[in-house]
């Protein structure tokens, strides 16, 4: 188990948008941030990208998902190979199909093979714990986005938006003594992020994604198609709740025969709606709403959301933080927890029954 105190700990996250993998240091003691260390990035290419497309929506065993979860597991282990002098590191995985209410949740890659590669202890499968018991098994960044409120010193409810494949927002309430206190956090997926202009960018012009917004920002965004989506129904449920990279597919076909420009620019315009329709469901006002995720990155979204919404609206780098790097320090932080024994996900963020610890802890030399 690990020594009491502060210790460097690598995490490492492979976002729903299918991109690559980023591994970042952080030094904690599962409660407050101590610092912030080195970080990577492994890209992956474009034959791994398509093997992993077409895993997804798939369970263990079933077809693609073996050669899925080994690549997953070479990629993390080059990259994290370069890291040296952390305790610990978390492992997320790749989450190819997410069905909380159903078939359970599924991040491919086996953090026992990486501890045995990496000679470290990994924590990994933080998410299946709470979806046993109850929970939506996602969002998890938020006992994290706790820590970093009180990290930047916020005094009063601030809001974190994570623009991923999917997007999820956290409301946080820094004055609350810690993550597990009664109303210190609401956290939910908003709705789809850059997943749907990622898969119209690739179908239709060859590439990953809308750089810098170019293609949305001579579009004209399409009324009634952002009409009919801000009545979709999952807005109407309370939060927690969570989504699948696919869960808003139809909105392919929404926008199936609208020009480029204008699907792109309907596309970018939904994310804003998805998250002004999540922020309805904030307790209190918040003083700023501070953005991660590579979303934050497309300044036609960034208008769209600040438009809708009536608090400032800045990247995380605006209070010193690394919005390229945040969900992999968030699973280096989960990963303590887990070996600390604090829980990792509460009822007002999964919407699990009692807070819970997830994750599984593989030590070197288990296995084999
Ligand atoms: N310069 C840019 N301009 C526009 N969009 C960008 C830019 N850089 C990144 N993005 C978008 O951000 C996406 C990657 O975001 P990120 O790395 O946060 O996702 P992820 O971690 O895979 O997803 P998730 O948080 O859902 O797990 C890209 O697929 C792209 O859509
Ligand atoms: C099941 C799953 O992998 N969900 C991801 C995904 O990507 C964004 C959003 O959907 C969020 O729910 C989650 O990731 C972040 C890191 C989280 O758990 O906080």
């Amino acid at each position: 188990m690990l020594k009491s105190g502060a210790v460097r700990v690598l995490g490492t996250m492979s976002g729903t948008s299918l991109d690559g993998v980023d591994a970042a240091v952080i030094e904690t003691d599962g409660v407050t941030i101590k610092a912030f260390g080195d970080s990577g990035y492994r890209r992956y290419s474009a034959e791994e990208r398509a093997v992993l497309r077409a895993a997804l929506g798939r369970w263990p065993d079933e077809p693609g998902v073996a050669e899925a979860a080994a690549l997953v597991e070479e990629a993390h282990a080059e990259l994290m190979a370069g890291f040296s002098d952390v305790a610990l590191a978390g492992f997320h995985g790749q989450t190819l199909a997410h069905d909380p209410q159903g078939r359970g949740t599924h991040q491919a890659g086996n953090g026992a093979v990486l501890a045995e590669a990496l000679g470290l202890p990994v924590v990994w499968d933080f998410r299946s714990a709470d979806v046993a018991l109850g929970g939506q098994g996602a969002p998890l960044a938020p006992a994290y986005h706790f820590a970093l409120a009180k990290w930047i010193g916020a005094e009063a409810p601030v809001a974190f938006l994570n623009l991923g494949g999917v997007g999820n927002l956290t409301w946080v309430d820094p004055r609350k003594p810690g993550p597990e206190a009664e109303g210190a956090l609401l956290a939910f997926d908003t709705g789809p992020a850059n997943a749907p202009l990622d898969d119209l960018m690739q179908a239709r012009r060859g590439v990953g994604f809308d750089e810098g917004g170019v293609l949305a920002a001579t579009g004209e965004v399409s009324e009634p198609v952002i009409e009919r989506f801000a009545e979709h129904r999952y807005f109407f449920k309370m939060p927690p709740k969570s989504l699948d990279r696919n869960d808003f597919s139809n909105l392919d076909a929404a926008v199936a025969e609208l020009p480029d420009a204008d699907a792109a620019a309907t596309l970018t315009a939904a994310v804003a709606v998805a998250v002004m329709r999540g922020a309805e469901h904030f307790p209190a006002p918040v003083e700023r709403l501070l953005v991660t995720g590579g979303g934050r990155k497309n300044p036609v979204m960034m208008a769209m959301i600040a438009e809708g919404m009536s608090c400032p609206v800045d990247a995380v780098e605006e209070v010193g933080l690394d919005g390229d790097m945040l969900e992999a320090q968030a699973f280096a932080y989960l990963a303590v927890r887990v070996a600390r024994g604090l829980p990792t996900s509460f009822p007002s963020t999964t919407g699990v029954g009692a807070a819970v610890g997830g994750g599984e802890i593989s030590y070197p030399g288990e296995t084999g």
